[in-house]
């Protein structure tokens, strides 16, 4: 324990910041998070021993945060994120002002958490490509070696690559091979499987937002080969730091709705967006009159769900529940859709990755996927043990459940997967022979407005119903309400940011014109409250 406080000294927390463990993490500019990595370290040693020495991941990564930012997250056993009772500890630990204070909180978890300290730590790390990295990790490594737990550096990987590898390590290689390269032969045979006798429809252009994705999707299309996968990169340059996000990028697509300048136009031909971490995936294209047209998380988790319904069916398995969960910023057009068109049921969840992919674990099958592109498909051992065993009954059955079975290995059970997702959907493409223009016109998205209102205290505002209704402050729900009513297929909602102090409002209606008014006159009563 004095080792914690003597390595504690070389990482003091900056005086009068305060921290805390969101949705993503600790996110920041990358300056101010040195105490924190080291204290994120100590969590980390914490949280491995109270799960009996299980191996816990720990990402640094800012995601689609510009490049002076870092952050850092905990990855749970089973390449979940970080179980929520726990976000608390880290908030504790990262917020003690003196290295003896950390002292007392790092004993006090240990109280709390009932702890066994005679149990072995272990803990895998990984960082994207921000120059701001590796001396973070060192400030996490110190707390490491501080509190005698044993660690393996993985280098520079995207997100989804280090949840992989932490699922492969505590199910002893039963998920699959704990390194870079079983990540790539995983998915890369899977995708070999899925595409036999079917092609790609030309190249697909990849925007890697000049992060991480870039190196890994090229490693990744070179463990499958030319033949079989035909792709452009574009911003590509991982060497030159400012370009990280900079006008491109999966979160570009998403707020701006144009192509990265600079992007080869082509028109009719498929073009896809990662983040700076490669979690999360939007797909795009240029129609022949030159407008822009956007495939987000909803169009993905629509292709996926219908695809795998296709597959079901045609592999003679019935009965399989498949189900689609959403949140709130959904398109309203996408949930018609799936509920009319696919009769298929779905979930609508407060935002955030953990609570839709913890609904997603109700269905055999569970497709999830956040508007902003990030999302994957659950399989329940259950439904896994029915695929293994089905017996097809003629030869059309038998590849229909050879595919079925691929796309379980292709698609990433941990978490969305920029790669993994790229893959699933050129699959997909390929199946049905579909163009980004076909896969667009399955329905057309409502116009829709998401803003953001700058407010002095964010909390007051506190949601009921997946964050579609406010229950405070009173009286703005029915001045909302009565707003709404007045559009035709109007809808909107407002709630607090959870990565941002400020509150977001979304409207959609039948018009471009409404829905934007709608969104002025919502935005302008948050602000009046
Ligand atoms: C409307 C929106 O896109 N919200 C994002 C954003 O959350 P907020 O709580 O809205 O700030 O960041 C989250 C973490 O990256 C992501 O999961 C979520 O989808
Ligand atoms: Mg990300």
């Amino acid at each position: 324990m004095a080792g914690i406080v003597e390595a504690s000294a070389q990482h003091p927390k900056p005086e009068g910041a305060l921290f805390s463990y969101g949705t993503a993490g600790f996110r920041m500019k990358a300056n101010l998070l040195d105490s924190v990595m080291f204290r994120v370290g100590l969590l980390a040693g914490l949280r491995s021993k109270r799960l009996g020495g299980q191996t816990i991941g720990v990402m640094v990564t800012a995601s689609h945060n510009v490049p002076e930012d870092n952050g850092v997250k905990l990855v749970d056993p089973m390449g979940e994120m970080l179980e929520a009772s726990w976000e608390q500890y880290a908030t504790l630990l990262a917020n003690s002002t003196t290295d003896e204070e950390l002292l007392e909180n790092y004993e006090l978890v240990f109280k709390k958490a009932n702890i066994r300290a005679d149990v072995p730590a272990n803990v895998v790390y990984a960082r994207d490509t921000r120059e701001s990295g590796p001396a973070l990790v060192q400030s996490l490594v110190d707390a490491l070696n501080a509190a005698g737990t044993k660690s393996q550096d993985y280098g520079i990987l995207t997100t989804p690559q280090l949840h992989y590898v932490v699922r492969c390590i505590n199910t002893k290689g039963a998920y699959g091979e704990p390194t870079e390269e079983g990540y790539y032969r995983k998915i890369g045979d899977a995708y070999r499987v899925l595409m036999k006798g079917k092609h790609q429809n030309g190249p697909i252009t990849i925007d890697a937002a000049n992060g991480v994705g870039a190196p890994k999707m090229k490693k990744l299309a070179e463990y499958i080969g030319k033949d079989h996968f035909d792709y452009k990169i574009i911003n590509d340059d991982v060497d030159t730091p400012s370009k990280l996000n900079h006008n491109c990028g999966a979160d570009y697509i998403k707020t701006q709705q144009r192509m990265p300048p600079g992007t080869p136009v082509q028109p009719g031909a498929r073009y896809a967006s990662f983040d700076g971490d490669a979690d999360r995936l939007m797909y795009f294209y240029i129609d022949f009159d030159n407008t822009f047209h956007m495939l987000d998380g909803d169009k993905i988790a629509t292709l996926a769900a219908s695809f795998i319904g296709d597959l079901a069916r045609a592999s003679g398995l019935n009965g399989l529940r498949i189900g689609v969960v959403q949140t709130a910023y959904a398109n309203g057009a996408s949930t018609a859709y799936i509920q009319k068109s696919l009769q298929l049921p779905t979930i609508c969840t407060p935002t955030g990755v953990k609570h839709l992919h913890h609904a997603a674990l109700k269905y055999d099958c569970g497709v999830y996927f956040e508007a902003n592109g990030h999302g994957t498909v659950l399989f329940s051992p259950a439904c896994l043990s029915t695929i293994a065993s089905h017996e097809a009954q003629s030869p059309a059955q038998k590849t229909a459940l050879d595919s079925l079975q691929a796309l379980t290995d292709l698609i990433n059970q941990t978490v969305g997967d920029a790669l993994s997702d790229l893959l699933m959907v050129e699959v997909i493409l390929a199946h049905k022979g579909w163009s980004p223009k076909e896969w667009d016109s399955t329905y057309t998205d409502l116009p829709n407005r998401l803003v953001r209102v700058e407010v002095n205290d964010r909390t007051i505002f506190q949601t009921t119903d997946a964050e579609r209704k406010l229950v405070s402050p009173e009286g703005l729900q029915e001045r909302i309400d009565a707003l709404v009513g007045k559009y035709k297929l109007g809808r909107a909602f407002a709630r607090a940011s959870g990565t941002e102090n400020a509150v977001r409002v979304y409207s959609e209606s039948q018009t471009r014109g409404e829905t934007d008014e709608l969104a002025m006159k919502v935005r302008d009563l948050v602000a009046q409250f």
